[in-house]
């Protein structure tokens, strides 16, 4: 069943410290459709990524969900329900979610029986969905370990094993900092076809307004765990509400030595 929407409503989550509790994400609700990109931006530490960990159930140590839920069509699902089947993640250091000991065939093996999978229909998928993320020879990456592999391939093996989990919403943390211009630019131009090709809800975590200008159709702005703004990406750009959105379209169009349009 092709899913429409994922719905956050009112999201929370605390730290617990001696002295008592602090609000990191704080009543957060945001829709995400199918076939579009919400890019979720503000300033280092105003809760973009605690929000996406906390939907599905990953948060640190110290914190906790307290409050909210996330529904896929109007079904409130568990984060459980919800990882790897309904939201796939793509993070910023690929390197690090995979296990450097194994070749990618393992982690392909691991991915496919997490979600109940085998068969050689299976291993046609998953070789169609690395062609589609852009490794051009499918069985000669399968046999590389993670240190014969450069962060663009990490990344576009991870977003091969996105798409092999079918999974319609992907949450996408900051995915191309810590690669070069030029495979940023690849990996930015590769998720805007596959949310076209695939109708893939792309949530796309970054405090980079240059990659939201790229790719996001939709923008949500946060600050001290809260959500300020939200509208369209053009909005956003030509006539943003919040001085937080006013600054950070600002600071971005000076770095490319561009008059300020608001
Ligand atoms: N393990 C933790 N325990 C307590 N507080 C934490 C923990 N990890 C992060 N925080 C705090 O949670 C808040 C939100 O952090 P979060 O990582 O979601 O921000 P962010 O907007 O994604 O920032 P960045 O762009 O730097 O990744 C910050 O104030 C941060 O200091």
């Amino acid at each position: 069943m092709t899913a429409h929407a994922l719905t956050i409503e009112g999201l929370r989550v605390e730290a617990i410290h001696p002295h008592g509790r602090t609000a990191l994400v704080d009543g957060v609700s945001l829709t995400l459709h199918a076939g579009e990109v919400l890019a979720l931006v503000g300033a280092s530490g105003s809760g973009k990524s605690m929000t996406c960990a906390a939907c599905l159930d990953v948060l640190p140590p110290g914190t906790r969900r307290v409050a909210g839920s996330v529904a896929i069509d109007g079904n409130v699902r568990t984060a459980f329900e919800l990882r790897g089947r309904q939201v796939a993640s793509i993070l910023q250091n690929p390197r690090t979610a995979f296990n450097p000991v194994r070749s990618m065939r393992e982690h392909v093996g691991e991915s496919l029986r997490a979600i109940g999978r085998r068969g050689a229909d299976a291993r046609a998928e998953v070789t169609q969905a690395m062609r589609d993320a852009g490794l051009d020879d499918p069985e000669r990456v399968l046999g590389l370990f993670p240190f014969e592999m450069s962060g663009g391939m990490l990344q576009r093996m991870m977003i091969a094993l996105a798409l092999v989990s079918r999974a319609p919403f992907i949450f996408a943390d900051e995915p191309t900092t810590d690669l070069d211009l030029i495979v940023q630019r690849e990996i930015l131009d590769l998720l805007d076809r596959l949310k076209g090709e695939r109708g893939l809800g792309i949530l796309l975590v970054t405090h980079d307004m240059g990659v939201v200008a790229r790719l996001a159709d939709r923008v949500a702005v946060m600050e001290h765990g809260r959500i300020i703004e939200t509208g369209g990406v053009m909005e956003i750009f030509h006539a943003p509400q919040h001085a937080v959105t006013r600054s950070l379209v600002a600071a971005h169009l000076s770095l490319y030595g561009l008059e300020d349009v608001a």
